[in-house]
C-alpha cells in the first residue's frame, strides 16, 4: 500500500503494526533522474577533456579524476536503493492480547551475548546487558540468556555467578517499580526516585560492583565470595594448562528456571555460562563462530523458537521491546518467510556534536529504513531477533542439521542440568564439532568476513528470507562507542576489510547478488560491500587539485565556464540531499557536519588502509584478525571526548595520510590565496580548486590544533607531524616533476 497507511490485518482485529512509505519519497525519485542526467553530462565533459589532453600530464590527471568520478558515481547509484522506498514501521503491543491470550501461550527467547576479552570487554558491563534482558517485562522462564565468552576467563564467569545472585533482587524490584531502564549501570546514573528499597537495592548492586571490580584487579577470583560447592568446582576448571586459546569447554548453568526464584517467589530465567572448547590447531572463526557454539549449546538445553543476538557492549534500554517483535513474529498473517527483526543501533555517551560521528545515522538508521521498503534491513550484528528456523536454509528446502537434537522442531524435554543433555551440550560446543559439516556456509552465522552480521544478513536475505526494520520511540538497546579516534578507526579498518571479502568473493552483491535478491536489494548491499573504494575519489580529490594549485596547473572548468555549473550542482545537490536526510532523521547541523567530516577523515584513514591490507591478504602477505574495540575507558580521554576534543594520542600509521593531507590542503590554498591577492592569478579561474582546499581546510581544524596548537596526551604525536612532512615534500618534488611534462 503506496504512501498510505495500513489500518486493519485480514483478520478484522485492529492492526499489530503498520507500515508507511515516506513522503520524500516521490521527489527522491525524481531527483535521482535529475541527478543521473547530470552524471552523464559529467562524463560526457570527462570524454571530451581526455580526448582533446595535450600533455602527458593533463591525461593522466583527467584519467585520475575520470576514475574518481566512476567511483563516485557508482556509489551514488548505490545509494538510490535507499531513496526509492524508504519505509517507516510502527508496532502496537496494546493489541498483542487479541492474538496471544494468556501468557502461557507466549514464545520462548534465548538470547545470546557475546564477549571475548575481559580486559577490553569489563565483566562488569557483560553483567549489565545480561541483566537488562533477564528483567524484561515477560514471563521469565520464557528466557533464557547465554554468555558465550571466547576471552576464557575465571573473571567473566565469577561476575556472573555474582550476577545471577544480585538478578534474584534486580528482577522483582524492576517488575514491582515498573522501571523502565533495567540495566542497572544505566538506572543508578539516572535520576531515579529515592527511597528505602532503592537505597537497599543499590547497595547490593554496589557490593556485587565492587567484588567483579577487586577480582579484576587481582587478576584471579577472590575464593572468600565464592559460597557454594558447585562454583568452587566450576572455577576448578581454570588448571596451569588452561589458557585463552588452547582449553576445553566450560558450561555453566548458573540459573535454572522451574528450580531456581526470585526472591518474590517468581521463576528465574534460565542463565548460562559458555567457554566454547579452543585448540591453536582449529579456526575458532571468531564471533560467527561463537554465535555457532550458542546456535548448538542452546537447541540442545531449551531451544526457543526466537533467538537474540546481543554484543556484550549493548544493553537494553526498553522492557517490551519483545511485545515488539512479536507485533510481527505472532501476527497470524505473518509472512512466512520473515526471518528476523532488527533494531537499530543506537548509543549512549556520545558527545553533545557526536566528534566521530559514531551515532552512523545513514548507516544504522536511514539505510536500513530504505532496505526495509525493499525487502528488509540487513543484520548489524547486534539487537536483532532471529527466527530459529533461518539459520537453516532457506524457507522452501530445509538444510538439516547433524543430529536431530539441533533441528529447530526439536522438542527439549530434560531439564538443562540433567547429565544426558549437559554432556551433549558440551559435545556440541567442541572446536572441532563443525569439521566437514554445513556451519558457517549453509547453516548458522556465515564464516569468511570479519563483518559476519552483515555477510550472515546477505546470504539469508539471498536465501530468500525477509525482515523489519523496527524502532519503538523507546530505543529497543543502548550500546557503547568508542570515544579514541584511532579505535574508531580501527573499528572501521576492520569493517572495511570484512566488507572487502564479501565484495570480491563469489557471493558478491553484483554478480550473485543480483541474482539472488533483485537488482534494487543487490544494490543496497553492494552499497556497503564496496563502502572503503570511497577512499579512491577522497584520496585523489583531497591531493590532486591541490597539488595543481601548488604548481599551478588549472584543471577545473572556470567559473565563467557552462561546464562549471555541472560541477555546482553535483557537488551542492549532493550535499544538500545528504543534509536534509541527515536532518529528517533527527540529526543536528553540528552532527550532520561532523559526520561529512568524519567520512572525509575516513576516507583518507580507514577505508584506505582496509583497502591495503585487503590487497595484502589477497596477496598472501598478512592475514588478518577480529581487533577488538576497546570498552575501557580512560578518565582524562573520557573528559576530552566530552568537550569535543579530537583524540589521537597514539602513534597510528593512519594518521600520517590524513595529516599529510591537512598540511597539503593549507599549503596550497594560503599560496592561492597569496597570489590571488597579488593578482598573479585570478579568482575565476581557480575557483574550484580553491574551493575544494578552503573546504578541507575547514574540515581539518581540528587536525591542526592537535599539531601544533595543543599540549594534551591527546595531540599528534611529533613523530606522526615530522612524518608527513617529510612525505608532503617529497609528493610536491614528485608532483613538480611528472605533472609539469
Ligand atoms: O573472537 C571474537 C571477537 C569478537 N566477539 C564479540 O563480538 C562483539 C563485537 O565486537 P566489537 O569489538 O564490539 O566490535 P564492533 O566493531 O563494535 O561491532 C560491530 O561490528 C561487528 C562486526 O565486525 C559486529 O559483530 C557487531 O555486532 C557490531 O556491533 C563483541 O561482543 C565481542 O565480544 C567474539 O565473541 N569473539
Ligand atoms: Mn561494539
Amino acid at each position: 500500500m503506496k504512501g498510505s497507511t495500513e489500518t486493519t490485518t485480514s483478520h478484522g482485529h485492529p492492526p499489530l503494526h503498520t507500515v508507511k512509505v515516506l513522503r520524500r519519497t516521490p521527489l527522491n525519485r525524481v531527483f535521482a533522474a535529475v541527478y543521473l542526467a547530470a552524471i552523464l553530462a559529467l562524463f560526457y565533459h570527462h570524454a571530451l577533456t581526455l580526448v582533446s589532453s595535450t600533455s602527458i600530464s593533463s591525461f593522466l590527471i583527467c584519467i585520475s579524476f575520470l576514475i574518481a568520478d566512476i567511483v563516485l558515481a557508482f556509489m551514488w547509484s548505490t545509494t538510490q536503493s535507499f531513496r526509492m522506498r524508504p519505509v517507516r514501521r510502527r508496532e502496537f503491543p496494546e493489541n498483542l492480547k487479541l492474538v496471544l491470550d494468556n501468557p502461557g501461550e507466549f514464545p520462548r527467547l534465548d538470547v545470546f551475548i557475546c564477549t571475548a576479552d575481559p580486559y577490553k570487554e569489563p565483566p562488569l558491563g557483560v553483567v549489565n546487558t545480561a541483566l537488562s534482558v533477564m528483567a524484561y517485562e515477560y514471563p521469565t522462564e520464557k528466557i533464557s540468556v547465554y554468555v558465550s565468552d571466547d576471552g576464557g576467563s575465571q573473571l567473566t564467569l565469577f561476575a556472573f555467578m555474582e550476577a545471577a545472585k544480585f538478578a534474584a533482587h534486580w528482577l522483582p524490584f524492576c517488575r514491582k517499580k515498573k522501571i523502565e531502564e533495567r540495566c542497572p549501570e544505566a538506572y543508578f546514573r539516572s535520576n531515579y526516585a529515592c527511597c528505602s528499597e532503592t537505597q537497599n537495592i543499590k547497595m547490593k548492586y554496589e557490593v556485587m560492583k565492587q567484588r567483579i571490580e577487586t577480582t579484576m584487579e587481582q587478576g584471579k577470583v577472590g575464593y572468600e565470595w565464592v559460597t557454594s560447592e558447585e562454583e568452587r568446582e566450576a572455577l576448578s576448571k581454570w588448571t596451569d594448562k588452561f589458557t585463552r586459546q588452547d582449553h576445553p569447554t566450560v558450561i555453566q548453568v548458573l540459573l535454572e528456571s522451574g528450580q531456581d526464584q526470585d526472591r518474590s517467589g517468581r521463576m528465574m530465567p534460565n542463565l548460562i555460562y559458555v567457554s566454547r572448547q579452543k585448540s591453536r590447531a582449529s579456526p575458532h572463526q571468531f564471533k560467527a563462530g561463537a554465535l555457532n557454539t550458542l546456535l548448538r549449546v542452546s537447541a540442545i538445553m531449551t531451544n526457543a523458537p526466537i533467538v537474540l543476538t546481543l554484543d556484550c557492549d549493548m544493553y537494553s534500554n526498553n522492557p517490551v521491546t519483545l511485545q515488539h517483535v512479536l507485533c510481527y513474529l505472532s501476527d497470524p498473517d505473518m509472512d512466512s518467510k520473515l526471518g528476523y527483526i532488527q533494531f537499530p543501533q543506537r548509543f549512549h555517551g556520545l558527545n553533545k556534536n557526536d566528534i566521530y560521528a559514531s551515532e552512523f545515522k545513514p548507516l544504522f538508521v536511514t539505510n536500513p529504513a530504505g532496505m526495509d521498503g525493499l525487502a528488509g534491513s540487513n543484520y548489524v550484528g547486534t539487537g536483532c531477533f532471529f527466527r530459529r528456523r533461518v539459520f537453516f536454509g532457506a524457507h522452501s528446502s530445509m538444510v538439516s542439521p547433524e543430529i536431530p537434537e539441533l533441528s529447530p522442531g526439536h522438542v527439549v524435554d530434560k531439564p538443562i542440568r540433567s547429565q544426558e543433555v549437559l554432556a551433549l551440550a558440551h559435545h556440541v560446543a567442541g572446536c572441532n564439532y563443525e569439521n566437514e559439516s554445513n556451519w558457517g556456509s549453509k547453516v548458522g552465522f556465515r564464516y569468511g568476513s570479519l563483518v559476519e552480521d552483515y555477510y550472515t544478513g546477505y546470504r539469508l536475505q539471498c536465501e530468500g528470507w525477509r525482515s523489519r526494520f523496527c524502532q519503538p520511540d523507546r530505543e529497543a538497546f543502548l550500546g557503547d562507542i568508542p570515544i579514541s579516534l584511532n579505535d574508531v578507526l580501527s573499528q572501521n579498518k576492520r569493517w572495511s576489510i570484512g566488507l572487502l571479502e564479501v565484495a570480491f568473493s563469489k557471493y558478491s552483491p553484483v554478480t550473485f547478488g543480483t541474482m539472488a535478491t533483485g537488482p534494487l536489494l543487490a544494490l543496497s548491499y553492494a552499497h556497503y560491500a564496496f563502502w572503503p573504494i570511497w577512499s579512491v575519489p577522497i584520496t585523489i580529490y583531497g591531493f590532486l587539485p591541490q597539488l595543481a594549485l601548488l604548481i599551478n596547473l588549472p584543471i577545473f572548468p572556470k567559473v565563467s565556464d557552462p561546464w562549471f555549473i555541472l560541477y555546482a550542482f553535483l557537488f551542492l545537490g549532493a550535499y544538500t540531499q545528504d543534509f536534509i536526510d541527515f536532518v529528517l532523521a533527527g540529526g543536528t547541523v553540528q552532527r550532520w557536519w561532523n559526520e561529512q567530516r568524519m567520512w572525509l577523515i575516513r576516507g583518507v584513514t580507514s577505508y584506505l588502509f582496509g583497502l591495503v591490507e585487503f590487497s595484502f591478504k589477497c596477496l598472501g602477505f598478512s592475514t588478518l584478525g577480529f581487533n577488538l574495540t576497546s570498552k575501557v575507558v580512560d578518565d582524562e580521554q573520557g573528559k576530552r571526548y566530552e568537550q569535543g576534543t579530537f583524540e589521537f594520542g597514539v602513534a597510528s600509521p593512519m594518521f600520517v595520510p590524513l595529516t599529510m593531507v591537512a598540511m597539503v590542503n593549507l599549503f596550497s590554498f594560503l599560496r592561492g590565496i597569496i597570489e590571488i591577492s597579488r593578482g598573479r592569478r585570478s579568482i575565476e579561474e581557480w575557483f574550484i580548486e580553491m574551493f575544494i582546499a578552503g573546504f578541507v581546510v575547514v574540515n581539518c581544524w581540528p587536525i591542526y590544533e592537535a599539531m601544533v596548537m595543543r599540549k594534551d596526551k591527546g595531540r599528534i604525536h611529533t613523530k606522526t607531524t615530522i612524518i608527513s612532512a617529510v612525505l608532503v615534500y617529497a609528493l610536491y618534488t614528485a608532483a613538480s616533476f611528472t605533472l609539469k611534462i
